[in-house]
Formats: structure tokens, C-alpha cells, sequence
């Protein structure tokens, strides 16, 4: 492991390190830093919840989740402890603050000692977690930072009280609110295809542009997950943040600089253009088994009531007023239990204006940024068919990762966003009056749906999901290039 560049111990204590996302994606995380080197050596990772677990079967537990060398892997979990209190008891954190301060001195008695505090903890404890680290568990000697995970409130009102009660508690530099889709590759290299080459931004607008298409799609269903997602539906657990992230950094304007503040205002700027949602203008769908019967309903998942109406896929059109975009479509579909995962950004150009083609010859040019899985950029277009015909093929050049970058190691989103909290690096966390315009966006329109008791169109488990999402692209412009497959696709690349 690095020694600290600012000679300081870290101690990343995960609250909630019992649970789904602290074994899934926290604790990986941490060892892939710690594989790569970027945990200082006196680093400590203490692990907080109410269960009773031994050290022995936690590490066990955590160690499921981790892949790679063995050593390695001992040598990671020896660093791991874990403690388990209550989250609403003062005298709980005192006690695991003299453990944490123990293990720190022990380790590194000289130096002062930063504090990373990851809420892996549903949403409803996050006050009384934040009340118990503010009370008892801040640094006294280094920074002490919070990452906190989505969701961060249910709609406007909920998420400006949360927004207010943890302003009362830290300060916004010391805040990480996470939306993981902005540590992904792709994600990140929006910014760099937009504005690192001059082909694409004089084309990057509606006098171009018919339609862009921004789809996320699992090949799961909620699995166990369904009493938290029946609070939330598809809408606030993927739309509002994931895709608005994307659609963000797609259509923004340039920012005057890469700092994150720069970077965050041109967001903000684009989101306050959005116009309100249609309801007409949205599909909303719910899986149901399909004909094998090997796959359940949505409404078998734990937690959730039979006669749910939350949605588990949601498609909606977005018009952005401003000059660039004006009168061009904004296409937002995700959907979970569907036929393939796959989370892109579809770019479909107009016709061109000639006449020396047959209008059945011309498909549409699109761009593709294939976020995952197999990350890749694609441009889709027509050539001549080699050879003696002089007839007109679709084909694409194409930018697929693992083909052109030799070695391919993309760390995780998680990995990257941990490591630019240690560093104080907020360019990736989601700001304060950001999360405030994306609710302003969407509240409405899911006070509308719930209000009105919308009935989803029921969709098979393993299907494209429901028919009228086609029909609401095609209403708006999309035209499907029906005989294409990119090439990419086969084999198919690996969860
Ligand atoms: N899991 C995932 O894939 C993702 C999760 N998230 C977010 O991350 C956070 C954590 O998610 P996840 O790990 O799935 O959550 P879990 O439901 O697994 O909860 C984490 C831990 O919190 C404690 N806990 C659970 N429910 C309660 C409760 N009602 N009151 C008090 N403590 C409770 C439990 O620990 P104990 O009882 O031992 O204290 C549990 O192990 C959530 O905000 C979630 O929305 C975000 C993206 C993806
Ligand atoms: O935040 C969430 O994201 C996951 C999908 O993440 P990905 O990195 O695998 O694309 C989704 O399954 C989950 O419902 C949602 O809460």
C-alpha cells in the first residue's frame, strides 16, 4: 500500500457493512483500491450495523464478494473490523468511537487521521446515522467526509427536509452524494468525445440531430429488492438520477472549465431548460412471468403488494427549451426483467438532403456510446457494398474497448468514486442545487401518476418490454433500422 501523500492514517467506517451494498459493491470497491496500491498503509476499514456478527464470519461474508489473487485477499481482510451498535444510541457511537480511536493509534499513532464515513443504510436512517457521526465519530485530527447513497428523498419536499437536516450536520464540501453512473467509463468519456474532437460538436444539435435515446436495461428482475423498490418505482430509482446524469452531461453546453463546480452550473443550467414531463408523452410498464413460468411477476418479490401499480419500466419523452435543442426529443426508457442488459446513449442523425438515393436505401446515421456492458462507441453508416453491386450497406466503424485497448482493466464505478472522496475530488458527486432541479423535474409527474393510480402495462419477463414504448419512439421520430445487428453484440459480452 502508498504511503499517505499528506502524511495522515485513513479509517473508512461503513455504516449498514451487514447489508447488500456494502458486500456487493462497497467492500470490492476498497479492495481494488487496496489492489492497485491507492489505500494509504495505515488504512483502516471498520464495518458498523445493529446485527451481531463475529470477525471470522464477517470477513467470510465480505470475502464472497471479492475477486482476484489470495493473497491479496488475506491480506485485505486482516484489515477489516467489524462492530455492531444500534444507529440511534449516543452511547453506541462513544463506544465505537474509543474502538475506532484505538485501532487508529495503534496503527499510526503520529500522524492525524482522516475519516471516511460510507452510508450503506436505507434512506430512513440516514439522519439518525448522520446525528450519531456528527455527535461522536468526527476526526478530531483530519477531515472527516461523508459518502451518501441515493435515494436521496422520494421528491421535492422529501429530498429539500434531507438536503436541509444534513446541511445542519456537514458542511456541503464534506458531502458525497453518490450517483454511481457518474464513476463510469463511458459516462466520463462523454465529456471527452464532445469536446476533444471537433467532428462531433458542430453536428451535436437539433439542426442535425432528429432524436437522442438514452436506455437502460436489466435482465433482472428486483430479486428480494422489492420492498425497497415498490417505496420508489423505476422512475426515482434509475430515471431521475442515472439517466438525468446522462442526459445531462449529453446535452449540456460546453463548461468554462473541467472544475467540478464549472462543470455542475452548465448541468444545472440544462436541467432548469427541461420542460414538464407528459404524461402522455410516458409509458410505464410492469413485468409479469413469462410463458416457461420460470421467472415470477414483480408482484411475487418480497415486500411487494399484489396489486402494486409501481412501475419497473418507465419510458418518457423530455423537451429541452433552448436554442440547441429546441423541438428535438429527448428519448428516456430503462425497465428492469427485460431481454438483455444494456445501458446506452443512441444518437440517430437526420436523413441527409440529397436525392441521389432511394429514400428505402438511406438508414439513419447514429452515434452509440455503449456505457455497458462492453463499452464502446459506435457510428453507424452506409457504404457501398464491396464488389461489382452497386448497391448501398449498412456498416459502422467502430470503437469497441476490449478490441482496441490491450489489458482492459476499467476500474469499477464505485472504486473511482471512493478514491475521489479520499481526495476531496467532488467532480463526480452529484451537488446540493443539482439533486433539488432533477426533483422539481420529476415530482410532478410522479404526483401525477400516483395521484391518477396509473396502471402499468404489464410486460413479459424477458421481453423488449411494453409495446407502446416503440410506438412512443416512433411517435417522436426514432426510426428502427430493422436488419442491422452490431457486431459488437455477438458474443454476447458477460455481466
Ligand atoms: N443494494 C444495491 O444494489 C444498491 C443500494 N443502494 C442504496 O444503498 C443503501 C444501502 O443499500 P442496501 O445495502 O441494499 O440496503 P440493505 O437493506 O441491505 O441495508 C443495509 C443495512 O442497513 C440495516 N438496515 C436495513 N433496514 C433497516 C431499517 N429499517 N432500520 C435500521 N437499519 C436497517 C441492516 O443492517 P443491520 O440490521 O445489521 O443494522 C442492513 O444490513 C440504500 O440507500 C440503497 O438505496 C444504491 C444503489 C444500489
Ligand atoms: O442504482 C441502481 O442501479 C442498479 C444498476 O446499476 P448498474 O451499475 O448495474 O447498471 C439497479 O439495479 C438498481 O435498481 C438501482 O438502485
Amino acid at each position: 500500500m502508498s504511503s499517505s501523500p499528506d502524511n495522515r492514517s485513513l479509517t473508512v467506517v461503513v455504516l449498514g457493512a451487514s447489508g447488500d451494498l456494502a458486500k456487493k459493491k462497497t467492500y470490492p470497491a476498497l479492495f481494488s483500491l487496496f489492489l492497485r496500491d491507492l489505500l494509504p498503509s495505515t488504512t483502516i476499514i471498520y464495518g458498523y450495523a445493529r446485527s451481531h456478527i463475529e470477525i471470522s464470519d464477517f470477513k467470510k461474508r465480505i470475502a464472497q464478494g471479492l475477486k482476484g489473487n489470495e493473497e491479496k485477499k488475506q491480506e485485505f481482510l486482516n484489515l477489516l473490523h467489524y462492530h455492531s451498535g444500534q444507529y440511534d444510541e449516543k452511547k453506541a457511537y462513544d463506544e465505537f468511537e474509543k474502538l475506532i480511536d484505538a485501532e487508529e493509534q495503534k496503527k499510526a499513532s503520529s500522524v492525524a487521521h482522516n475519516r471516511l464515513f460510507y452510508m450503506a443504510i436505507p434512506p430512513s436512517i440516514f439522519i439518525e446515522v448522520s446525528i450519531g457521526i456528527q455527535g461522536s465519530l468526527l476526526s478530531k485530527s483530519g477531515w472527516s467526509r461523508v459518502i451518501v447513497e441515493k435515494p436521496f428523498g422520494r421528491d421535492l419536499t422529501t429530498s429539500r427536509q434531507l438536503a436541509n437536516d444534513l446541511g445542519k450536520l456537514f458542511k456541503e464540501k464534506d458531502l458525497f452524494r453518490i450517483d454511481h453512473y457518474l464513476g463510469k467509463e463511458m459516462v466520463q468519456n462523454l465529456m471527452v468525445l464532445r469536446f476533444a474532437n471537433a467532428v462531433f460538436e458542430p453536428l451535436w444539435s437539433k439542426s442535425h440531430i432528429s432524436s437522442i435515446t438514452i436506455t437502460f436495461k436489466e435482465d433482472i428482475g428486483t430479486e428480494g429488492r422489492g420492498g425497497y423498490f415498490d417505496q420508489f418505482g423505476i422512475i426515482r430509482d434509475v430515471m431521475q438520477n442515472h439517466l438525468l446524469q446522462v442526459l445531462s452531461l449529453v446535452a449540456m453546453e460546453p463548461p468554462v472549465s473541467l472544475n467540478a463546480d464549472d462543470i455542475t452550473n452548465e448541468k444545472v443550467k440544462l436541467l432548469r431548460c427541461i420542460q414538464p414531463i407528459k404524461l402522455d408523452e410516458v409509458v410505464l410498464g410492469q413485468y409479469v412471468s413469462d410463458d416457461s413460468g420460470k421467472h415470477p411477476s414483480y408482484t411475487d418479490d418480497d415486500g411487494v403488494p399484489k396489486d402494486s401499480v409501481t412501475p419497473t419500466y418507465a419510458a418518457a419523452v423530455f423537451h429541452i427549451n433552448n436554442p440547441r435543442w429546441r423541438g428535438m426529443p429527448f428519448i428516456l426508457k430503462c425497465g428492469k426483467a427485460l431481454d438483455e442488459r444494456k445501458t446506452e446513449v443512441r444518437i440517430q442523425f437526420k436523413r441527409p438532403d440529397n436525392f441521389l438515393f432511394r429514400d428505402e436505401e438511406i438508414s439513419r446515421n447514429e452515434l452509440v456510446m455503449r456505457i455497458q456492458p462492453g463499452e464502446a462507441v459506435y457510428l453507424k453508416l452506409l457504404t457501398k457494398k464491396p464488389g461489382l453491386e452497386n448497391s448501398i450497406e449498412q456498416t459502422e466503424l467502430d470503437l469497441s474497448y476490449r478490441h482496441r485497448f490491450e489489458n482492459l482493466d476499467l476500474p469499477d464505478a464505485y472504486e473511482r468514486l471512493i478514491l475521489d472522496a479520499i481526495k476531496g475530488d467532488h467532480n463526480l458527486f452529484v451537488r446540493d442545487d443539482e439533486l433539488d432541479v432533477a426533483w422539481q423535474i420529476f415530482t410532478p409527474l410522479l404526483e401525477q401518476i400516483e395521484n391518477l393510480k396509473v396502471q402499468p402495462e404489464p410486460y413479459k419477463f424477458g421481453s423488449r418490454g411494453p409495446k407502446s414504448a416503440d410506438e412512443l419512439s416512433k411517435k417522436f421520430g426514432f426510426v428502427r433500422s430493422l436488419g442491422y445487428n452490431w457486431p459488437g453484440n455477438s458474443p454476447k459480452p458477460k455481466h
